[in-house]
């Protein structure tokens, strides 16, 4: 039996990067047979939903998320007879699948674009053609409009020049995409990640921006909330799927209204405010220590801004972000403690936790030392643009190593034999050097693993309703270490506290959770005198009362 829509508030997602996922064929990436295989370990984690990143057709210029055949299998991965396998597979051990939905974009490989180079082509207006360019630039370094000399005009790319911004003003596209994303729903899948999807909408003046990068133009656009209404009428309305859009730099507002409980667009959002606390004056590209005041309070405003109006999707970890152990908690010493305790600080909170592959073993940043490490092309890109610009390839490095996204890509760490047991051929990017320790073998056999404090606080989710429905309350906005909240229902109270470094610190409990049970804790015991706990380093506790 799979999931009713009744139950999708209570449910956990665990993301699947199958390019560094597993390859049992022994290739240098991974595979769709390979993740097949790795569903009863998955099952065992308790995960409802598997959202499976891009794996179409595709030059794989930034891993996928440049498709040029929406309905094709990249033969990396395999076959479509694989993805089916999956599937079905999937469905016996009650996993349902999501597809990852890139259509902001699609690569310039793609038929749209190589037809639609031709201006008298009705692809020609499924893309957008300026004959100048704005001085909007593209997130990945560099201006985001490339003249293509076929069509002597400049088309438009937020992202890689190889992937070509998708005109939504033209209701053929429209059209077409809904196709698509009928066609992937009808063969089974479960839910949809749309990639980016508050992006899709620009500005039809295309002004030139006299202050920032041009996102101002096409972030949260003008029709964006019309599009996914039409898109949620024609693709979802009617089937239990599970929707969750990525939202680039949006706003509060819109998120209300992207998952509005009336469910008119998507089911929930992810918001990226929260993982900027390391940016200092917005700057990615510089290495920092995080901001943990800020991380409470952007989390919180969320917490209660969205509560009873819509839905978040909880997170701290994906494919595009650095390893949150090493990012908000101790990789060395107390890398076990604060892996527990950033889970319990998550997935105490209200919305659905998506958990992203090796996260639930406490995998850390490689620590790559040279350049010739990294894959990723926004990293490679910053690179030639930072030494363009002069500052020194040792700053850069630094900058890197703390916040490349191929800190989160590196191969899943199964076991400790030859390149962690990912592939036996060695794979296209690097194993983090400390898979002998960390790796899933280890971890499911040992009871007090990183791995069996995920599957429980996956299990409380189900169990108690408080933490569904709780309403979020922030108890210490200003307190330098600890992180504490209650979530509250007419006759449920949860208080969880989190100390987010290495030195000791006390809380004093309210009155009234002085004699509350422990849910689940990181520590052995809980170091507690009458109302006062000692918190030890990285140590959390979950306390729960009915009232
Ligand atoms: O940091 P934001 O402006 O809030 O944006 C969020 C993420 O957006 C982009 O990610 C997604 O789209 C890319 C293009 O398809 C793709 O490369 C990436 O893997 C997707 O997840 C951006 O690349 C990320 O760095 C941002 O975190």
């Amino acid at each position: 039996m799979t999931l009713t829509t009744t139950d999708w508030r209570k449910s956990a997602v665990y993301q699947i990067y199958p390019k560094s996922f597993y390859s049992p064929e022994g290739k240098a990436t991974g595979t769709l047979r390979g993740v097949t295989e790795k569903l009863d370990y998955l099952a065992s984690l308790g995960i409802d939903y598997l959202w499976l990143t891009p794996v179409y057709a595709s030059p794989q210029n930034d891993n996928g998320y440049d498709v040029s055949n929406y309905y094709a299998i990249d033969p990396s991965y395999g076959t479509m007879q694989d993805f089916d396998d999956l599937l079905a597979e999937a469905t016996k051990r009650d996993l349902a699948v999501m597809m990852d939905i890139v259509v902001n974009h699609c690569s310039t490989e793609h038929d749209w674009f190589k037809q639609g180079r031709n201006p008298d082509s009705p692809y020609h207006d499924y893309f957008i053609w300026q004959d100048e360019p704005t001085n909007w630039q593209s997130k990945f370094g560099g201006p985001a409009w490339s003249f293509d000399e076929v069509a002597g005009k400049y088309y438009l790319h937020l992202f890689d020049q190889t992937q070509a911004d998708l005109n939504w003003e033209n209701p053929r596209l429209r059209e077409d995409i809904y196709q698509m994303m009928q066609f992937w729903r009808d063969k089974g899948v479960r839910g949809f990640r749309l990639d980016v999807i508050n992006l899709i909408s620009k500005d039809q003046s295309f002004p030139n921006d006299p202050t920032g990068d041009g996102r101002t133009f096409y972030t949260d656009g003008p029709r964006v909330h019309d599009y996914l209404q039409e898109m949620n009428q024609r693709v979802f309305e009617g089937h239990d799927l599970m929707t969750v859009g990525e939202m680039s730099s949006t706003t509060l507002n819109h998120c209300r209204q992207y998952s509005h409980v009336s469910e008119e667009e998507l089911k929930m959002t992810f918001n990226f405010h929260h993982l900027k606390v390391d940016y200092p004056d917005g700057q990615k590209w510089t290495a920092a220590p995080f901001d943990f005041l800020e991380l409470k309070r952007i989390m919180s405003d969320w917490q209660v801004g969205m509560q009873g109006k819509a839905w978040n999707a909880i997170f701290w970890c994906n494919h595009d972000q650095p390893r949150v152990v090493s990012r908000f908690g101790d990789d060395t010493i107390y890398r076990v403690e604060s892996a527990k305790m950033l889970a319990t600080t998550l997935h105490g909170l209200q919305g659905t936790p998506y958990i992203y592959q090796g996260e639930e073993i406490g995998m850390t940043n490689p620590d790559f030392t040279n350049l010739t490490d990294y894959r990723d092309v926004e990293t490679l890109n910053l690179y030639e643009e930072k030494i363009a610009q002069g500052e020194a390839p040792e700053q850069i490095l630094a900058a890197i190593r703390q916040k490349s996204r191929d800190n989160a890509r590196t191969p899943m760490q199964w076991d400790t034999t030859l390149h962690a047991g990912f592939s036996e051929a060695t794979p296209w990017i690097d194993v983090a050097p400390n898979y002998t320790d960390i790796n899933v073998k280890a971890a499911v056999a040992n009871p007090d693993s990183v791995f069996h404090h995920y599957k429980k606080l996956i299990q409380l989710r189900k169990q108690y309703d408080v933490l569904t429905n709780g309403m979020y309350r922030l108890l210490t906005p200003d307190d330098l270490s600890i992180w504490a909240y209650e979530r509250t229902t007419e006759d449920e109270q949860l208080l969880v506290l989190s100390n987010f470094y290495s030195s000791e610190t006390t809380f004093t409990l309210p009155e009234t959770m002085s004699d509350a049970d422990v849910l689940i804790q990181n520590y052995p015991d809980v170091a507690q005198d009458g109302r006062n706990v000692t918190l030890r380093p990285y140590e959390s506790v979950m306390f729960y009362r009915t009232t």
